[in-house]
């Protein structure tokens, strides 16, 4: 004897109700050298699907998916093929993430269905960025110009070399820093160390250092801070607190800002090795036409959807 057939249909499940009940956010997370970001393909429109408040909440590491951002990719701006947008952990928006364009880039090719090589046009609050992906599946971007002038840092502090601030005091909790500011669309302030003393980047205490950079009264819309320490005039290894996001396992616009430090300081070339916690960045800051290059990995981790 046959086993009967159940005689009614089965009864929604859980997930059947929570897709008929709240709205699904399908997103992937992707990583470039273990800074995380929650990316969201947000092609239909220039209005973000997550706002910041619940950002926050979808990059909480315990009560949240976990990451250090979320980013947004959006129709063109101008002409270009995409507009990339981007929340930090704490909800804030900057104008640029380098590891981001990065997962970006390698995004849309899955979105796309893109094989190979690939370059895209992305507008950002950066300006244009351009990230190509090379036969590896490195990520070359080009990151535009590095501002120098404070003014457009933004930084209070005066320009002091060539219309730069350039191993320039900072006093953070009595202690005097020598610091280089530098914008690749959001800021930067390096410190190669203190007026004697040379850096060991292991050795820092970056959550108690970190946030007293982070809000110094010297910059006015916060800054990323970059600690560096030079193995060669092309090996370069920093640690980072970021700004919205605090110590990350790499920052792609630091490592950029870090060289063009390295460079004014004179510690380095124009081609560097960024070795970060997370992983080494290829950085070159091109003479011919003052742009930044940055070379790195990106990759998916995992695939979901979130109740919003
Ligand atoms: N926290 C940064 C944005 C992310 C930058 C970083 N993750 C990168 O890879 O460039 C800021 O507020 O400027």
């Amino acid at each position: 004897m046959g086993v009967e057939a159940p005689s009614k249909s089965p009864t929604p499940s859980f997930l059947d109700r929570i897709q008929s009940e709240s709205r699904i956010l399908p997103f992937v997370k992707y990583q470039g050298l273990g800074n995380d970001f929650i990316m969201v393909d947000n092609r239909d429109s220039l209005e973000p699907k997550v706002s910041p408040e619940q950002a926050i909440k979808l990059c909480d590491r315990n009560f949240g998916i976990g990451a250090d951002g979320v980013i947004f990719v959006m129709p063109g701006t101008d002409g270009t093929d995409y507009t990339m947008r981007i929340f930090n952990s704490d909800g804030s928006e900057p104008e640029m993430c380098g590891n981001g364009v990065r997962c970006f880039a390698h995004f849309i090719s899955e979105l796309e269905n893109f094989r190979g090589t690939r370059r895209f046009t992305v507008h950002t609050g950066a300006g244009l960025i351009i990230p190509e992906i090379q036969n590896d599946g490195q990520v070359k971007v080009d990151m535009g110009q590095p501002i120098l002038a404070p003014q457009d840092i933004p930084t209070k502090l005066p320009a002091n070399k060539g219309g730069a601030v350039v191993k320039a005091e900072l006093v953070v909790d009595g202690v005097t820093w020598n610091v280089t500011c530098v914008s690749m669309g959001n800021p930067h302030c390096v410190t190669f160390g203190m007026r004697s003393q040379v850096l060991q980047v292991d050795e820092l205490k970056l959550e108690q250092i970190g946030p007293k950079f982070e809000y110094h009264e010297m910059f006015p819309s916060r800054t990323n801070t970059a600690f560096v320490q030079v193995f060669s005039r092309s090996h370069l290894k920093m640690r980072v607190w970021e700004r919205g996001a605090g110590a990350t396992l790499a920052c792609g616009t630091g490592a950029c800002a870090v060289v063009v430090a390295a460079v004014l300081e004179g510690h380095a070339e124009r081609k560097c090795v960024v070795e970060l916690p997370g992983g080494p960045l290829q950085i070159e800051w091109r003479e011919e036409d003052n742009h930044v290059y940055m070379t790195g990995p990106a990759e998916a981790v995992f695939y979901g959807s979130v109740p919003l």
